[in-house]
């Protein structure tokens, strides 16, 4: 990195839990850095190498066959620290010791608030780029990962049928998503799943072991014997999964199995869907720097590009598609009369 260039100097990094894509989208945002003249440096381990000064130049050569690779190639990391004042006066410094006029950072929304804390100690333009499987940031109708952890998760689920269908066995399975239940509802009506427990839903109507045992029965006694699968999201049984299939089992003699997805969700190639998506953020972010655009999100809404400022996308919350949703719990609940009758 010569330190005489004249060129723009443009900063990235990837912060919080890696989503398949976010190579694509460092790749757009060094391809298109270059294509307007301007110069990247980029910090390994989100916000680790701000603090540490850990950076590297990253150029075209550099990017050009990431695509089909989930994780990050300048790597991700949580960094707790970075909440402090001192945090970001140190990667303010560091910035602005590097000659860095502006800051990519791709991540989900505890990376926004990093760099809307960053913003209060530091001159630079900031654009956040989402990345993240679990779809939660305001704004945006997709992020980057998404789509991918939900093709893994209707994978998984796909094969989780045959052997539940050839077993008749209730199966629950497990998938990411924190505190949003976007990943779940997807994936289950991707594989028609007949039950989901979404931590949206969870606020109006707390699964019981009764309300589901009730379900179970109902669905055997209207379908006949076979498979029941149930896609819960995280954090929302205690000992998730594994517990309640362990008491399915022990309460209610129910052949049940668990299956924990994990960070299964974040790995293997990204869909088309996340490499086209992270490439256009990507491309956007560097277009918005060039607009003298500073702390927004660039997201898409119905297939355009928008911007958002970067304090709305974790102050305010997408809804879960409530089409989906009706669709999930009218017309596909097997348990469900006919509208009609
Ligand atoms: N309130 C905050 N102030 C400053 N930095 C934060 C704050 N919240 C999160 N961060 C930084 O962003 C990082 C990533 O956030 P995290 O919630 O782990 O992942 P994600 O960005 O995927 O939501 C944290 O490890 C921390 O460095
Ligand atoms: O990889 P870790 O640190 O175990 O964190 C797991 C969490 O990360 C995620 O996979 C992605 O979350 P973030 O994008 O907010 O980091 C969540 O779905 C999950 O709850």
């Amino acid at each position: 990195m010569s330190e005489t260039s004249t060129k723009q100097r443009i900063g990235v990094l990837t912060s919080g839990g890696d989503a398949p894509g976010m190579n694509a989208a460092l790749r757009a945002v060094v391809l298109a850095a270059e294509h307007y003249g301007m110069e990247v440096v980029a910090f390994k381990h989100g916000y680790e190498g701000l603090l540490n000064n850990e950076h590297l130049p990253l150029k075209a050569a550099d990017v050009l066959h990431v695509l089909q690779y989930s994780g990050t190639i300048i790597k991700s990391a949580r960094c707790p620290r970075f909440k402090e004042v001192e945090s970001a006066q140190l990667a303010a410094k560091n910035l602005t010791e590097l000659g860095i006029s502006a800051l990519v950072v791709i991540g989900g929304d505890g990376s926004f608030r990093g760099a809307h804390h960053l913003s209060q100690h530091w001159n630079g333009q900031i654009i956040g780029v989402p990345g993240t499987i679990d779809n939660d940031l305001y704004g945006t109708d997709a992020t980057i990962g998404y789509s991918t952890a939900v093709a893994i998760a209707m994978d998984a689920l796909d094969k989780i049928r045959d052997t539940a269908d050839a077993m008749d066995r209730v199966f629950i399975v497990e998938v990411m998503g924190r505190h949003a239940g976007f990943i779940g509802l997807k994936s289950a009506m991707a594989a028609g799943a007949e039950r989901m427990i979404l931590p949206e839903l969870q606020k109006d109507k707390p699964l019981t072991i009764a309300a589901l045992v009730k379900h179970i029965k109902r669905v055997e006694e209207v379908r006949g014997a076979g498979s029941y699968v149930m896609v819960l999201s995280e954090h929302q049984w205690p000992g998730g999964a594994v517990a309640l299939s362990e008491q399915l089992e022990a309460e209610y003699s129910m052949p049940c199995r668990p299956c924990l997805l994990g960070h299964i969700q974040r790995g293997g190639p990204p869909t088309a869907t996340d490499r086209v998506l992270a490439s256009e953020l990507g491309v956007h972010a560097i277009e918005l720097i060039l607009q003298g655009k500073t702390a927004v999100m660039t997201g898409i809404k119905a297939g355009q590009m928008v911007e958002v400022p970067l304090v709305d996308t974790w102050t305010k919350k997408n809804p879960l598609d409530a089409n989906l949703l009706r669709i999930q719990h009218e017309i596909f609940n097997p348990v469900k009369k006919s509208a009609r009758s």
